[in-house]
């Protein structure tokens, strides 16, 4: 079966942090028009696909997205619409050869993946099937993921405060995701109370998590465990458990961990996970040490990969190829995967499945800058990867995911709940 790309347009509008991005709305074969929602990050990994900034200051500080809006409406749709294709992986391809680059910074890996995106939803549509099904690729069994929900904010998402820029609370022990979003919203207002009582602010950061004043990260998963337990569930894997994204490359500086004043080798950050996984229920460590920092990532993965998982972003930015090289050096055993980062649906799909044949874990995440768009909970979902981040259960961007994820267990009682 074949399919034509009928209309295809994009507008600039704005994310959640009030910066413009893209939303690109598409039909195939003169169906009814769905559109995408570009998601865009703060703490970027330097090979990550090249987003199309306009660079005119006089216009959003120069953060504008026209140049990437005028090339869906003017090149891309002139060189796909009308076009026959035998799938998504066809139009993906047709993309990257159209863009020309390695990064995707001639057209935009915004525009690109705002075009993706949307394509997969009118598949999905032209189909009658929901995302999540379309997404699933053959031979995998679609599953409910673990929400991770990032409630306390630091580093780049969060003024002046903890270097460590994300604590995420992983309700793996949940019965069904709907008891997993419960236990979020619940430990979450626990955690605002305890906060406020001990006299820190309890205002946002990006991801919707509160964003206090506290120095040390050993600090805040202590109250984390008291929010847990005061929630009435028992913190660890068989209840509530942690998982930090300290993304390390933002605090590696002059070649070292600069942490709440200290100065740490990699060696010596490795011995702080070691210690922090001993004294707390923390399950998954994402970017403990710095993107260019491969030989230290060996070592963390030596030392403590046989018993926390040990996620790369910044260091493999859903890449194909990068994850194929990481999966051979055996620098971590698992990987946070976001569409934008690379900048096609098929892409993404590619590395998600270098990653289940090689036995690594996979983590669909959210950016900072999110959209209301809920794609990445039916990706989760069709994809089996047991596991998404998509910020604190607050704010409406945050929380579209969630509740998407819940309309779809409401509506498939049969989609088993959990890491897999
Ligand atoms: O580091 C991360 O994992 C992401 C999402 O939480 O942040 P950003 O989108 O700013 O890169
Ligand atoms: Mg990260």
């Amino acid at each position: 079966m074949t399919y034509r790309i009928s209309s295809l347009s994009a507008i600039e509008i704005l994310d959640s942090r009030s910066r413009p991005t893209l939303a690109v709305t598409l039909a195939v074969d003169g169906a009814t028009q769905v559109t995408a929602g570009v998601p865009s990050g703060a703490s970027t990994g330097t090979r990550e696909a090249v987003e199309l900034r306009d660079g005119d200051k006089a216009r959003y500080g120069g953060l504008g997205v026209t140049r990437a809006v005028g090339n869906v409406n003017g090149e891309i749709a002139a060189a796909v619409r009308g076009r026959e294709f035998a799938g998504l992986g066809e139009l993906d391809r047709a993309l990257i050869e159209l863009d020309g680059t390695e990064t995707k910074s001639r057209l935009g890996a915004n525009a690109i993946v705002g075009v993706s995106m949307a394509a997969a939803r009118a598949l999905a549509q032209s189909a009658g099937v929901p995302l999540w099904r379309y997404l699933t690729p053959e031979g995998v069994a679609p599953r409910l993921p673990v929400p991770h929900f990032n409630v306390v904010n630091g580093g780049a998402h969060a003024a002046n405060n903890l270097d460590f820029q994300e604590f995420m609370i992983a309700p793996l022990g949940a019965p069904t995701l709907t008891e997993a979003v419960r236990a979020g919203a619940e430990i979450y207002a626990k955690l605002r109370g305890l906060l406020a009582g001990a006299g820190h602010s309890v205002g946002l950061g990006d991801e919707g998590g509160f964003a206090p004043q506290i120095d040390t990260p050993e600090d805040v998963l202590t109250l984390l465990v008291h929010a847990i337990e005061d929630a009435g569930y028992r913190a660890g894997r068989d209840g509530v458990a942690i998982a930090l994204d300290p993304a390390a490359s933002e605090f590696h500086r002059a070649g070292f961990y600069q942490v709440a004043g200290e100065k740490l080798s990699s060696d010596e950050m490795i011995e702080r996970y070691a210690l922090i996984t001993d004294r707390f229920p923390v399950y998954s460590i994402e970017d403990g040490l710095a993107e260019d920092d491969w030989d230290g990532w060996t070592r963390l993965n030596a030392r403590l990969g046989e018993r926390v998982q040990l996620v790369g972003d910044d260091i493999l930015v859903t890449n194909p190829a990068i994850t194929t090289e990481a999966i051979a050096k055996n620098v971590a055993n698992s990987a946070l995967i976001k569409v934008n980062q690379i900048g096609t649906v098929t892409e993404t799909l590619e590395t998600i499945r270098i990653c289940r044949e090689a036995g690594w874990t996979q983590m669909i995440s959210h950016r900072s800058g999110e959209t209301p768009d809920d794609f990445i909970a039916d990706l989760a979902v069709g994809t089996g990867c047991g596991q998404l981040k998509t910020g604190a259960p607050a704010r409406g961007e945050r929380v579209a995911k969630y509740n998407r994820l819940i309309t779809i267990e409401a509506a498939n009682e049969n989609l088993p709940y959990g890491l897999g």
